[in-house]
């Protein structure tokens, strides 16, 4: 373990004995192989510069994470040939309490995989390397809950205010146990005013279509509920990404004051930064092709970079420079291979510094980790009270209203369900105008009838699908930092999508029923209402398990409407059941359509007689009409019954899926 340059103390090795060396054997050894290979090749310290006699803090004691050797490793498909590439190679450092570290490099170095294995988040690849946390091994539940992560999107309701989005984070994030509501909405009124938020508590969230608060503002409310928590390490995945300077510098700026005001750490990754914001940070991990090619006090970076050859420019901004030194040029093939010497003489350079701290301090080091696995080992590291976790019934009350509030506030959603569905039952009433009771009528019946099935598939399921969606990711992104469990949210949107379903389904149940003059019955209107009751909330369970089963909406779009269609198509009116070939027959069988139409189509006919009118087919009774379209098979009880087994069938299978789906792949170490 090296605890990186320090401003006042490191006087580094001499350019000569770096540059020299590594040029040399830069020129000698570069190939046009890739740059991987080449910085291995190079990378051997010689006797000569273990010797420099360099200082190094024992600041690395304190520190909150220490990592050493970390090593990324993906296999990647060229060519049909399976090959390994190291996305990061052997990084070591530290973060102590106070410290705000950037992890700096240009597009593709490696930033945001070295903060998702830094920060337990990382997936699809092999990690090796020692990660140690308050000096032990790291236990993955207690870590993830004392850090917490700021994605690089900012995914929030848009429909919440500020100070909305805050509380009910605070709700579903601290435990009842440790606060009281009282506490909680303190803790929120912290962290409007460290976040410099008041001023837009009252503001929605908004989005592309809404316009909302600014994306600064955006990303302030983001570190704002990942703070709630009050973790010890913030992780922050590119928090200026899309920001103006101004909103750059400020994030940057709060961030750092309430890093070293609450002596937390935080670790975020930055493309390019500005002077003043570069400045910002007490240390920098300069990061080219997966290797560290400087880590240290960001005051040092500059004189470290003119020791060993390049010096920066006077006006010209250090980050800037740096990132340049670190970026493969592919303009020309000599630019290109220019450049990756260039950056694996930088990488050679800083490995020499590292080695030479190394073996000044290695015996140190050792005894240190040693004595900190050992400890692990025994069962004897720090132990790190786990808060207790809200109750179940809590977290779904919380969700709930939640959801409520988002589903109440979106005002064209439910106007859009509310005019489709008067809409169509004024259009498909007035169509199907006061039926006679002739046998021309049957054809109309069976005709409407459809249509009320089919007007609790399509309208129902896509709205909550896309609804779904959006609701989907933030709560893995929640889930990702065990906010909250699978279940309560999963019922939660069940319950919730459920009475937008029912009522747009009984407005137009309703207009279809008296314009067009279906069976007069209160029985048979009940019946029926109570029969697209259920195929509504096979709708839900079937969006829910599409939802949870695909990874991203365009997928979700074309299944979901495939396999209505499907429904639709053996649903009993466009082909009779009776005569489809066996081979495909059993689809009927799972159809929910199918279903809800048979028990429509009993429950309307049974009963009724028709007078015959010459050029219609005729069937005296509705009991001629049931047994010719197929429908007979089943009592609308039975129909009733097999709904409700689809729906509980659905329900089950999207709830494994979604668990699946939320469950964390992370690779750990
Ligand atoms: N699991 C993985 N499988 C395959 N390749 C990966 C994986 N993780 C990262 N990479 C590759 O590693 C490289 C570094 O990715 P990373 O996202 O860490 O870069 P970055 O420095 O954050 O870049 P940017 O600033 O553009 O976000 C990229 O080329 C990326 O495609």
């Amino acid at each position: 373990m090296y605890a990186g340059i320090d401003s006042d103390k490191d006087n580094f090795f001499s350019h000569n004995d770096c540059l020299a060396k590594s040029l040399s054997s830069a020129s000698d050894q570069m190939t046009s192989g890739s740059l991987q290979d080449n910085i291995t090749e190079i990378i051997r310290p010689t006797s000569e510069s273990l010797s420099n006699g360099l200082q190094i803090s024992d600041k690395a004691e304190e520190a909150i994470l220490q990592w050493d050797g970390l090593t990324f490793v993906v296999e990647t498909n060229v060519k049909k040939e399976l090959t390994s590439r190291v996305i990061l190679n052997q990084i070591s450092g530290h973060v102590q309490p106070g410290e705000t570290i950037a992890i700096i490099g240009s597009s593709g170095a490696g930033k945001t995989t070295l903060l998702n294995a830094l920060s337990g988040r990382i997936s699809g690849g092999r990690l090796s390397g020692k990660i140690l946390y308050c000096g032990s091994q790291r236990q993955p539940g207690i870590f993830r809950r004392a850090t917490s992560y700021v994605q690089q999107e900012d995914i929030m309701h848009s429909l919440l205010t500020v100070q909305e989005t805050l509380m009910y984070a605070a709700k579903l994030r601290l435990s009842n146990s440790q606060y009281s509501q009282e506490q909680k909405q303190a803790r929120v009124e912290d962290i409007l005013k460290q976040l410099r938020l008041e001023g837009i508590r009252n503001s929605q969230i908004g989005n592309t279509q809404n316009r909302g608060i600014s994306g600064g503002e955006r990303k302030r409310v983001s570190i704002g509920v990942e703070l709630l928590t009050d973790p010890r390490i913030l992780f922050l995945d590119e928090p200026t990404s899309g920001l103006d300077s101004n909103s750059s510098q400020l994030t940057v700026e709060l961030v750092r004051k309430i890093v070293t005001e609450r002596r937390i750490a935080a670790l975020m990754t930055i493309h390019q930064p500005s002077a003043r914001i570069f400045n910002m940070f007490d240390k920098v991990i300069l990061l080219s092709q997966g290797h560290v090619v400087y880590f240290g006090s960001t005051a040092s970076t500059i004189d470290y970079f003119s020791n060993i050859g390049y010096a920066c420019p006077v006006h010209e901004n250090p980050a800037d420079y740096f990132v340049d030194l670190m970026t493969l040029d592919y303009r020309s093939e000599e630019a290109l291979a220019e450049s990756k010497m260039r950056v694996a003489n930088l990488a050679y350079c800083f490995l020499q510094y590292k080695t030479q701290v190394r073996a000044k301090d290695y015996a140190k080091a050792v005894i240190m980790y040693d004595q900190a696995i050992l400890a692990e080992k025994q069962e004897s590291a720090v132990v790190i009270a786990q808060p207790t976790r809200n109750s179940w019934i809590y977290e779904y009350k919380t969700l709930a209203q939640r959801d409520w509030l988002n589903l109440m506030r979106n005002v064209p959603f439910l106007a859009s369900q509310v005019i489709q569905s008067l809409a169509t039952a004024l259009i498909v009433g007035f169509m199907f105008f006061h039926l006679k009771h002739d046998s021309a009528s049957i054809q109309n019946r069976l005709g409407v009838l459809y249509i009320v099935a089919l007007n609790a598939t399509f309208p129902i399921i896509m709205p909550a699908l896309y609804a779904f969606f959006d609701e989907r990711d933030i709560m893995l992104r929640e889930r990702s930092a065990a906010v909250y469990r699978v279940t309560p949210f999963y019922i939660s949107k069940a319950t919730t999508f459920m009475p937008i379903a029912l009522t747009s389904s009984a407005v137009f149940i309703c207009g279809v029923y008296f314009i067009s003059h279906l069976a007069f019955s209160t029985g048979k209107f009940f019946a029926t209402l109570g029969v697209l009751s259920c195929l509504n909330v096979v709708s839900i369970s079937f969006m829910l398990m599409v939802g949870s089963a695909v990874r991203t909406m365009d997928v979700a779009f074309v299944i979901a409407p495939g396999i209505i269609t499907i429904e639709l198509l053996f649903g009993g009116l466009l082909a009779n059941p009776k005569t489809i070939p066996e081979a495909i027959k059993w689809i009927h069988w799972i159809n929910p359509v199918y279903y809800a139409y048979a028990a429509f189509v009993r429950n309307e006919f049974s009963g009724l007689e028709f007078a015959c009118i010459p050029g219609a087919v005729c069937y005296s009774n509705g009991n001629d009409v049931i047994d010719a379209y197929g429908m007979g098979r089943f009592t609308v009880g039975q129909d009733v019954a097999m709904l409700l087994v689809i729906a509980a069938i659905f329900y089950m299978a999207g709830y494994a899926l979604l668990r699946w789906r939320a469950k964390p792949k992370f690779t750990w170490i």
